[in-house]
């Protein structure tokens, strides 16, 4: 399978004026084309800082990190930012929708950065958010939409520059069971697409999903169940 993203002897420590938090302790970690992989751990261990340098948001302080085929040995912040828009979807907690957008076009945003023309961007919008049953509301603003149908339109956002990778962070922890379990099905779905799925997840239902569960505490990971990258 092709490996998509590797960390070897990743380290991340944030510093404030007091103290150092060793968020990420030497971490060897990979993601391959199609793999659907779980994170989860206690509050603090490092889950959203992993998610971070997988999502190539962040860069750590020692370790390397190649990603779609290029290798880093520094912050790089030009190629990270270049690899991250062509290759990378993101799905948050809350949504992150922009308000001052409608439903289409905060779909159509990915495709904007990399400055696909107007009409395929809507197209492509229209047939995702098809897809995610959302398309009776294109014109509607994140706010006239429930929690459920609202995280919909963000898996259709994460979807629309085709990623080859996908991230999400806590994707059900905004959402009641009903509304978890439609959003559960859909990230499940996607990953028959062949793009790559990790989630981060307090929700062991969620969890139990993916095909490889790696747990994590105090910044290390403590063990893998299912199939080894
Ligand atoms: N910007 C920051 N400045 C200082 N410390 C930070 C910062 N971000 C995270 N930390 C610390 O780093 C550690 C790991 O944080 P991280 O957010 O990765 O954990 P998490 O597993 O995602 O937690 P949660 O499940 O509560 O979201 C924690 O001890 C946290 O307090």
């Amino acid at each position: 399978m092709t490996e998509l993203i590797r960390f070897e002897g990743v380290s991340k420590a944030y510093v404030s004026t007091e103290v150092r938090t060793h968020a990420l302790r030497d971490i060897d970690f990979a993601v391959s084309a199609g793999e659907f992989v779980s994170v989860s751990g206690p509050s603090g261990c490092g889950k959203s800082t992993l998610m971070n340098l997988l999502g190539l948001l962040d860069f750590p302080d020692t370790g390397e990190v190649s990603a779609f085929g290029q290798r880093f040995t520094r912050h790089e912040e030009g190629a990270m930012t270049r690899l991250r828009r062509g290759n990378i979807g993101f799905i948050f907690q809350a949504f992150n929708l922009i308000e001052d957008l409608t439903i289409q076009e905060n779909v159509e945003m990915p495709l904007h950065y990399l400055k696909v023309g107007t009409q395929a961007r809507r197209q492509r919008a229209r047939e995702l958010l098809d897809q995610v049953g959302l398309s009776g509301r294109l014109a509607h603003r994140p706010s006239q939409l429930s929690g459920g149908q609202q995280q919909r339109v963000a898996i259709a956002r994460a979807l629309a520059a085709e990623p080859r990778l996908i991230v999400a962070d806590e994707p059900t922890g905004n959402l009641d069971s009903r509304n978890s379990e439609a959003i559960m099905n859909l990230l499940e779905e996607l990953t028959r697409t062949g793009a790559a799925l990790v989630v981060v997840t307090h929700a062991p239902e969620l969890a139990e999903r993916a095909r490889r569960r790696v747990r994590m505490q105090d910044g290390q990971i403590i063990g893998v169940d299912g199939p080894a990258a």
